[in-house]
């Protein structure tokens, strides 16, 4: 079963509140030292590593001496603007010392909510990974309301894991993993090993958060591990403190609980797409084309011969044949406007028509579900 995280190509990290802070004592820059050396040797073996840190309201609430976490939205705002910056130069520091460089990435839910800017998140998320930098990614505490809030970083790391499809989660903690009940609470409580994600169990097992630092608890990592699952990545819920819990994990060790996916990446995504689009718009599609599309091949601008309607850059739209069928919808990587400009046009044509090229296919394959 652990090969499932060994073999993983692609990861999510994410490091919570509590373990970053040193239970909010302030940045623990040797455990942060200590993640940045396995990543850094996870990349020299091959892999990309995108890393969630929590950490920037408890640095703040530190660095600026109070002490507690406060209450008040405004405070919690300014402590975490104070504290991001702190942690994002931690991070470049200990980085810096394997020759890596790191970017900061501020999110909000409606960067993933919003499919243009999902899109583009994703974009500079691939790039940034195939550039080799390791993206350092919280949630935008400083401008975010509570509408918009993901609140804990088990939830982003999940959404994050879905946006750039990665292979495997591992959430450190400060716990071993999953445990049959809160182990502070009760001192019986056993770690469970493994199970499937989606097994609603591990739900009643987990309860809030451990301390006054942290939001989440081991419910949003059980919820964040079905989330996960959904675009195929498995999860693994361990300790942060256990030594070279990143290295042994790469090796196929069992460590902490291992939250395994069942269906594959793709089905899932396509899952994904068939149940949650609203349609902004249609393209109709000429018989090779059509073929195409059914032979698994991903849309180009050649193949289309009417864009109905008005949308954005990642808007759903369906597909249909030239009688009027549909045969399927996607997520497309041109406007409305430039989408009529190109279709008809060799993808080669693209870039001398609209004077740039994101993309040479309109829809990609993997963000359509034929039918
Ligand atoms: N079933 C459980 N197994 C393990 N930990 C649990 C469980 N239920 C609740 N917890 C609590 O969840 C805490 C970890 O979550 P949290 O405090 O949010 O940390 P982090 O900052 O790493 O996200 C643990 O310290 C533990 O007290
Ligand atoms: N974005 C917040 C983290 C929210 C939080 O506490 O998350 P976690 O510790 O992962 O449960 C911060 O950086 O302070």
């Amino acid at each position: 079963m652990r090969t499932k995280i060994r073999d993983a190509r692609r990861l999510v990290v994410k490091v919570g509140s509590a373990l970053v802070t040193n239970n909010g004592t302030g940045l623990d820059k040797e455990a942060m030292a200590d993640w940045a050396r396995q990543i850094a040797t996870l990349r020299d073996a091959g892999k990309q590593v995108a890393l969630v840190s929590s950490g920037a309201i408890a640095a703040g609430v530190q660095r600026l001496g109070w002490k507690k976490r406060p209450h008040e939205m405004h405070r919690l705002q300014a402590a975490a603007a104070v504290g991001q910056m702190g942690l994002v130069e931690a991070y470049e520091e200990v980085f810096a010392r394997h020759g890596l460089h790191t970017a900061q990435i501020l999110l909000t839910h409606d960067d993933l909510a919003d499919r243009k800017r999902y899109l583009n998140a994703r974009s500079t998320l691939n790039t940034l990974l195939d550039l080799g930098v390791v993206p350092i990614i919280n949630e935008n505490d400083t401008i975010v309301t509570d509408e918009i809030k993901f609140g804990d970083n088990d939830t982003l790391g999940a959404l994050v894991a879905n946006l750039i499809e990665a292979d495997a989660l591992i959430i450190l903690t400060d716990q071993q993993g999953l445990y049959t009940a809160d182990p502070r609470r009760d001192p019986a409580a056993e770690l469970i090993a493994e199970g499937k994600a989606e097994d609603r169990r591990f739900e009643a097992m987990a309860g809030g958060a451990g301390s006054g630092i942290s939001k989440g608890g081991m419910i949003t990592k059980v919820r964040a591990a079905q989330r996960a699952a959904r675009s195929g990545a498995h999860t693994c819920i361990t300790s942060g403190r256990e030594a070279d819990a990143l290295l042994r994990l790469a090796a196929g060790d069992s460590l902490g609980t291992l939250l395994y996916a069942t269906s594959t990446p793709l089905q899932a995504r396509k899952q994904w797409l068939a149940d949650h689009l609203q349609l902004a718009g249609s393209l109709v599609l000429d018989a090779g084309a059509v073929a195409a599309l059914r032979a698994g091949r991903s849309l180009l601008p050649v193949g289309v011969t009417e864009v109905r309607g008005e949308f954005e850059r990642g808007a759903a739209v369906s597909l249909h044949d030239e009688a009027g069928g549909e045969l399927g919808r996607g997520l497309i990587n041109y406007n409305s406007t430039e989408a009529r400009r190109i279709a008809r046009k060799a993808s080669g044509e693209i870039e001398a028509v609209l004077g740039y090229l994101d993309e040479p296919e309109l829809i990609h394959r993997d963000n359509m579900v034929v039918r």
